[in-house]
């Protein structure tokens, strides 16, 4: 049996009394709409975004892209090449786009290492530890909650109330005293807590773990038996992200064409590795309850009898803004200057929850919504953290970086570094940059030589790729306070894994790490002890009781094989578009041949579409992103790379096209919708035999909905659409979905009829005979000699 070492966990109080501040409450308007049969039938309510704040001014966008063709990645590309630098390596014509990207990752910088305001937080911090009501308040409810009456977030108001009057002047003193409780408060932490930690030192912590918690556990795990939690999760450890040793899709983001390439050939054999995890339910149980402002803010209200109700469920929608404006608390002017200019006025739940305990230096693991804004949760406390260091001498050589963000994808890594330079604004001597995966190397090292750099959003092949060969760049890193591991689920997941434990190795030991997502999978918290300290606290803002995706978020599924899918795809778009002018729509597709492929289709069909995977250069993803991101009336179909974290405003509904590689990735693909409190769609649109799929979704409120009719006009017009599709890029699709089906455990599992299923979807794309499929790639997929299959 395997035990885990349980961590101090938290979670937001759902049923503590409601105080404070009157709740902001967006505006809502319903707007019912009976003309359009398809959509009306899926969703028969048709309600319209709460209006919060206008994202775009409402233009449609018709600039049209120039599709420059897929650059084919070889050996020779691969990031993960150390000896070949990026300036060898790339087109001419990427070369020139690169200079735009790089131009536009140069603004992400401030120039001086001019002036310095800070807080008086040391003051605070000493403040909240002293308030701090430890254990003696916990009491349990009925959920195996532990409850922690005092509010630290009280404290910390209250302390900050005091901040606002003072002074912010006189603070270089101040700050220094604060750093050096900062590294103490660190130091104090078990040393053994960190992410070079061997197999043998955990095991030994586990067992010590095992002493102080067995009891604990044994009766929590026999409450969460009672109450329906013992399955762990409705999925099987197979479609738990974690679980799999390997993801076979082209277009998971890990900065590398080598492992890229990896994945293609391997699925077999890392599906055959595949760990079977063991997870310790019990963890989960052991919640201290965070502050009671939260129930507010998280739309909760108390009946007479304390029983908690979610808003959402009394006929309202849930809230994702708190009641604390960030004027309330304990920030330096400079950044709060910053979060007025970005338009934040109030504080999100997670935020709200996260600031002080991260203040306070602890590690966190937090999860929250999609689209509730976690990247501010942990970019402004970590500018807190930067600006209250003392200044680097500007003849110091090689300048630390403190802070380093890491994000699974570029895209993502992008949208993160923009943020910390909108909170930034204000914070002259503060830089942030960005390296990642597609652009040139040499550029990169270029700025982060000459430009100031305390904090670095990377990704992690790239960041690899730095300390293999930027020279002085590891000595950098040894300056790092905190560390972010942005979707971290995504990142400690198999794929990423490697890369992140070469970066925790290469970072001190003595740091802060911060761990957000969206997904928590239990498998997170048996493996975050290769990132977080032991003492580390789970802000889990998730209500007990409530799905991980969001109730405004309309969610359906349909059944239809897959020769009718392309019509039936193209039936819902233009319903759809019929129903809502400003459509703005996210096609998801298997793998990144098969996105092109659906792509090439649909723009064959006269729809306004664009495409995003990781065959695409860096330069034309970064562009379509920032497009799609400005528009409306869009369609942009896509692989994985925009399946986390990015924040595309105003999506109106996302559409999945085959079953996603695990419950966490349908839930952050739907997540691209429904972001901030607004309205959204989702419709999963899944093969027959994909239908298994549902039982590790049956937790969310997705219901079937009928199929739409398909007309012979439709389909005569799609056999025309995929008729003009290039044979290469069927060959391309048929190659990759084939390697996608191959590692999922259950389909991958028969190979016979792996390849029927696939020739099935070689027919729907028009072919009378399946593509040829080189002998060494069906030999890596271990598909050689099964019957149906043609070798070339
Ligand atoms: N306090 C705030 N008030 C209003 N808007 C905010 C606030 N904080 C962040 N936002 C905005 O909310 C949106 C979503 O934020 P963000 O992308 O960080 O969400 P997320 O929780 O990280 O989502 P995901 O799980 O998909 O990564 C962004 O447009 C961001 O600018």
């Amino acid at each position: 049996m395997v035990i885990k070492f349980i961590p101090h966990l938290r979670v937001l109080s759902p049923s503590l009394p409601v105080t404070g501040f009157p709740s902001m409450k967006p505006g809502r308007t319903i707007c019912f709409n009976g003309s359009i049969p398809v959509l009306n039938r899926v969703f028969p309510f048709k309600l319209k975004f709460l209006g919060l704040s206008p994202y775009f001014n409402g233009k449609l966008i018709t600039r049209s892209l120039s599709t420059r063709p897929s650059r084919p990645r070889s050996r020779a590309s691969s990031e993960f090449t150390p000896k070949i630098r990026g300036d060898v390596r790339v087109s001419k014509s990427l070369i020139e786009d690169e200079a735009e990207l790089s131009d536009w990752v140069g603004e992400l910088r401030t120039d001086s290492f001019r002036g310095r305001l800070t807080s008086e937080d040391e003051e605070l911090d000493a403040d909240r530890q002293r308030n701090r009501v430890r254990s003696s308040d916990r009491k349990r409810n009925g959920v195996s909650v532990k409850w922690r009456r005092e509010s630290e977030f009280d404290n910390f108001r209250e302390s900050s109330k005091r901040e606002t009057r003072g002074n912010f002047g006189d603070s270089i003193s101040r700050k220094s005293r604060f750093s050096k409780r900062f590294d103490s408060e660190l130091e104090d932490e078990d040393s053994d807590d960190d992410g070079e930690e061997d197999d043998e030192s955990y095991s030994s912590r586990k067992s010590r773990g095992v002493k102080r918690e067995k009891t604990k556990m044994d009766s929590r795990r026999g409450k969460r038996n009672e109450r329906g939690l013992g399955s762990r999760n409705a999925g099987s450890g197979r479609r738990m992200g974690l679980g799999r040793k390997s993801n076979f899709h082209e277009e998971e983001d890990t900065d590398a064409s080598e492992e890229e390439k990896g994945r293609e050939m391997k699925g077999l054999e890392n599906f055959l590795s595949e760990e079977d995890s063991d997870i310790n339910a019990a963890a989960e149980d052991d919640y201290i309850i965070l502050r009671k402002k939260a129930s507010s803010a998280l739309g909760l209200e108390k009946d007479a009898d304390q029983t908690v109700t979610p808003r959402s469920s009394q006929g309202k929608s849930e809230s994702y803004l708190s009641e604390t404006r960030f004027d309330q608390i304990s920030i330096s002017p400079l950044s709060l200057k910053g979060i007025k200019d970005a338009g934040y006025e109030k504080m999100t739940v997670v935020q709200e929850a996260t600031l002080p305990v991260i203040l306070k230096g602890k590690d966190v693991l937090a999860k929250a919504k999609t689209g509730t804004g976690k990247t501010v949760a942990f970019l402004l406390p970590s500018i807190e953290i930067v600006s209250k260091l003392p200044p680097v001498d500007r003849d110091v050589k090689r300048p630390p970086i403190h802070v380093l963000v890491i994000c699974p994808t570029r895209e993502l890594a992008i949208q993160a570094a923009s943020e910390a330079k909108k909170l930034l604004k204000y914070h002259p001597s503060i830089g942030v940059q960005v390296v990642i995966g597609g652009t040139r190397l040499a550029l990169e090292q270029k700025n982060l030589q000459a430009k100031p750099c305390q904090i670095l959003v990377a990704t992690p092949g790239r960041l690899r790729d730095h300390l293999e060969n930027t020279a002085g760049f590891a000595t950098k890193l040894m300056g790092v306070k905190v560390l972010v591991l942005d979707e971290a689920d995504r990142l400690l997941a198999m794929g990423f894994r490697k890369d992140i434990e070469r970066i925790i190795a290469a970072v001190p030991k003595h740091r802060q790490t911060l761990l957000f997502s969206a997904t928590v999978p239990d498998e997170v918290h048996q493996i975050c002890h290769i990132a977080l300290k032991r003492d580390h606290e789970f802000i889990n803002t998730v209500q007990e009781g409530t799905e991980d995706t969001h109730s405004l978020v309309r969610q359906v599924h349909m059944v239809a094989p897959l020769d009718k899918q392309f019509s039936l795809l193209y039936v819902l778009l233009k319903e759809h578009i019929a129903d809502d002018v400003d459509y703005k729509v996210l096609v998801f597709c298997t793998t990144a041949m098969v996105t092109k492929l659906v792509a090439d289709v649909l723009r064959e069909m006269n729809l306004n579409v664009r495409e995003i995977h990781s065959r695409k250069s860096q330069s034309y993803r970064t562009r379509v992103s920032d497009e799609f991101r400005k528009s409306k009336g869009l369609i942009l179909v896509t692989s994985d790379v925009s399946a986390r974290g990015v924040d595309y405003p105003d999506v109106t509904l996302v559409l999945q096209v085959g079953m996603p590689s695990d419950r966490e990735q349908y839930i952050h693909r739907l997540g691209r919708t429904g972001r901030k409190g607004k309205e959204g769609q989702g419709i999963l649109l899944l093969a027959p035999w994909e239908e298994n799929f549902l039982s590790c979704v049956k937790d969310l409120p997705i219901t079937k909905a009928p199929l739409p009719s398909l007309d012979p006009e439709t389909k005569k017009k799609v056999g025309r659409a995929l008729s003009n599709v290039e044979m290469k890029t069927k060959e391309s699709a048929y190659q990759a979905w084939l390697g996608y089906y191959n590692s999922d455990k259950n389909i991958g599992r028969d190979k016979y009829r792996l390849v029927e299923l696939a020739n099935e979807f070689s027919r729907s794309m028009g072919l009378d005979n399946p593509p040829a499929i080189p002998k060494l790639v069906l030999s890596k997929m271990g598909l050689r000699n099964i019957p149906g299959l043609r070798v070339r």
